[in-house]
């Protein structure tokens, strides 16, 4: 099911012609479809059918409200990382007892408000965090219900710099502490253990690493049972990659993963909880840029765009591949160019594609950046001073605008002169 689609030779979001956005809201633009999203959502849930299965979007790959609002609507849950988000998938209508908090460096405010939102259970990461959870909910008198993230030392994902299930990596409880530190949790007051949680990487094409870590956690919990552990939740995370258009190896369906998770885990007697991102939003929106200026370098040229690694920053940080298309068809007999196509901020890191073979495009064309919908927005910066990309939502033939661009006034509001 595309609902990215040319018709009438325009590329349109479901009913809409992008051209039409531009038109009204100008570039950059992120652009999502309601649609995608949904179908997403509801691919990769139904993949769970028949077992005792919690998705828990994870906010973090594109957590604009509205997006929220689309996957609480079928029923999402949220896995955040901080109280920002956590605010965001409580207004967005995710309730707390759906809600996960996962993250490293948990502040005690944002445990208070976790504690105070209700949510269904903390994915600690260390002793001293697990200390100071335990003061907070004491201080509430209340019981924080923890699962430990645990490291199962799996390398997985589809980077060095998002691979995290690795013991080189900051994340998660080493494997071989896991047990006292189910142990000391269950010597503290504020404390409810409830299960184990891993993620192991993201933009995973394989499911071999899932299956090493589903086999170890398995063992693992039959181990914690044991010692006395009431174990009623193992969360897989999240991690399953998606097609980006490149030559790499395009991942598994959602269907073969529920399948793997649904043989490995039916004699558990757990809930899953799974966190995905990506696989949610990575296709469910494109990036809209124009073409400022075609230039002449010496040995190739440049496609010089008004999105820059500020918009968009997964090239230039993960030298990740999107897929690059003009929004408006280009005729029969048409003819390709080989571009650089970089954008406009002083870094040589700017750049979108090298050596990337193309319909010849000219100043002023609009193109279409795929598979941005995931760590495309959420991840942008001022940087240059450039003012955070809008974002608009589709759905059928209408769109809202759900973020707005900030005028460079706005921008400079924050900002204060020393009075000295
Ligand atoms: C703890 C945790 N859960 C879930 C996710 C979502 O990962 P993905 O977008 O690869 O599904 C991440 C990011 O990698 C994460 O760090
Ligand atoms: N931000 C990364 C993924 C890391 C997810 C966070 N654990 C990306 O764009 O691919």
């Amino acid at each position: 099911m595309r609902h990215f689609d040319f018709k009438n030779g325009e590329l349109h979001a479901e009913d809409v012609a992008l051209s039409r956005i531009v038109a009204e809201v100008g570039t950059p633009v992120y652009v999502y479809s309601s649609a995608t999203f949904e179908h997403h959502y509801r691919v990769f849930a139904e993949s769970f059918s028949g077992i005792d299965a919690l998705v828990a979007y994870s906010v973090k790959a594109n957590s604009n409200i509205a997006v929220l609002a689309t996957l609480a609507k079928l029923g999402a849950g949220a896995d955040v990382v901080s109280g920002g988000e956590l605010a965001r998938a409580l207004i967005a209508g995710i309730p707390g007892d759906r809600i996960v908090f996962s993250g490293v460096g948990k502040t005690r405010a944002e445990m208070a408000d976790a504690l105070d939102a209700g949510i269904k259970v903390f994915n600690v990461e260390s002793l001293p965090e697990l200390r100071a959870l335990n003061e907070v909910a004491l201080e509430k008198g209340l019981i924080a219900p923890i699962s430990f993230r645990v490291n199962p030392d799996v390398t997985a994902g589809g980077h060095e710099k998002i691979s995290t299930g690795a013991k080189e990596n900051k994340f998660g409880i080493a494997w071989s502490s896991a047990e006292d530190a189910y142990a000391e949790a269950a010597r503290l007051p504020g404390i409810r253990v409830v299960g184990v949680d891993v993620h192991i990487g993201s933009q995973i094409d394989d499911l071999a690493p899932f299956e090493a870590a589903i086999r170890k956690v398995a063992s693992l919990i039959g181990r914690l049972r044991a010692a006395g552990h009431k174990i009623h939740a193992f969360d897989i995370g999240g991690g399953l990659g998606i097609p980006y258009g490149d030559n790499s190896r395009t991942p598994p369906p959602p269907s073969e993963y529920g399948a793997l998770v649904k043989r490995l885990t039916s004699d558990l007697d757990v809930q899953m909880i799974f966190e995905p991102g990506r696989v949610i939003a990575g296709n469910s929106g494109v990036l809209l840029t124009e073409v400022l200026y075609v230039k002449e370098g010496e040995d190739r040229a440049f496609l010089i765009i008004d999105a820059a690694m500020n918009d968009l920053l997964r090239p230039a940080l993960y030298d990740a591949f999107h897929d690059i298309e003009p929004v408006r068809a280009p005729g029969p007999d048409f003819q390709s160019t080989t571009y650089d196509i970089v954008g406009p901020i002083c870094e040589t890191g700017d750049t979108f594609a090298k050596g990337r073979e193309m319909p010849t495009v000219a100043s002023g064309d609009l193109l279409a950046i795929h598979s941005t919908g995931a760590y495309g927005a959420v991840q942008s910066s001022q940087y240059n001073t450039r003012p955070l990309v809008p974002e608009v939502m589709v759905r059928g033939e209408a769109y809202r605008v759900i973020r707005e661009r900030p005028t460079i006034a706005d921008i400079l509001k924050t900002e204060r002169l020393p009075d000295w």
